[in-house]
């Protein structure tokens, strides 16, 4: 079942056409990859699916679960289920890592009273499931979350986005910057969480490790999308790795 449907979307940054009709979905309990060389515009699909602004929508829909999300503010499409872990992981340094999730808490508590006419999702994942998922933030509860290492500051990011109420959990270049070893640690939790029912879609410049996760992927070249299809598929078509790419 669809559960994310992006259908014909033009974004643009002032006059700059930066979206260009662009479409995809995302089936429900699946990771769907979006792929593409620095500037293709995954990030800014993200912005647009969020809500955030900019790029402007000026036409194409965009659909979850059924709804039409295409004009609400992006307080009403987090209410949704939908969390984006932005790039730059913005975790509160100075909060312990117990903190940090616990402020996740209040902007759960924050979402249930601004959802109240909204179909949102009740509860996100429950502390306890979270440390499950994530020993080492475990270990580090009463540490400040300046002081963590960047896989560490990724993983208390993607375990706030699960604290809230989550359907769709988007990543933006989870591994960035990380260690192959850590690489595998982040790797291993999306799995997880991908088999607890969370529906992922996540933005690698990474292709080689996000194809190994992905069971779909879309390539984007200049905000168009150029390729889609299944992982193997694109594992195997040399070609499009090749010249969007390049690996
Ligand atoms: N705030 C902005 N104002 C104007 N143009 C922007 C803005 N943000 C991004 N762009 C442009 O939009 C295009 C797509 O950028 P985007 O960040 O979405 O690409 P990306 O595929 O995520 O690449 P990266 O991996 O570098 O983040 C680029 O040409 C970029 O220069």
């Amino acid at each position: 079942m669809t559960l994310l449907d992006v259908e014909a979307i033009d974004g643009y940054y002032g006059e700059s056409h930066i979206i260009q009709d662009l479409s995809l979905s995302v089936d429900d309990g699946e990771i769907t990859a979006l792929l593409g060389r620095n500037g293709a515009g995954k990030t800014s699909t993200l912005r647009c699916i969020s809500g955030a602004t900019p790029p402007d929508v000026r036409s194409g829909r965009i659909r979850f679960d059924g709804v039409d999300i295409t004009d609400e503010p992006p307080e009403d499409i987090a209410v949704r289920g939908i969390s984006l872990v932005p790039e730059e992981r913005r975790v509160f340094s100075d909060l312990t890592v117990a903190e940090n999730l616990h402020l996740a808490d209040t902007v759960r508590n924050k979402a249930n009273t601004l959802g109240r006419d909204l179909d949102f999702r009740d509860d996100g994942m429950s502390t306890s499931d979270i440390y499950e998922y994530f020993p080492r933030l475990d270990e580090r509860r009463t540490q400040k979350a300046g002081t963590l290492s960047g896989g560490e500051q990724q993983m208390l990011a993607i375990a706030r986005a699960l604290h809230q109420s989550t359907d769709l959990l988007m990543l933006d270049e989870p591994y960035e910057g990380l260690a192959p070893q850590i690489i595998e640690a982040v790797e291993n939790a999306i799995r997880r969480i991908s088999e607890a029912g969370t529906t992922i879609l996540l933005v690698e410049q990474n292709a080689v490790a996000a194809m190994k996760i992905a069971d779909r992927c879309y390539v984007l070249d200049r905000g168009q999308v150029v390729f889609e299809g299944p992982a193997e598929e694109l594992q195997a078509d040399q070609e499009t790795r090749d010249k969007y790419l390049g690996v």
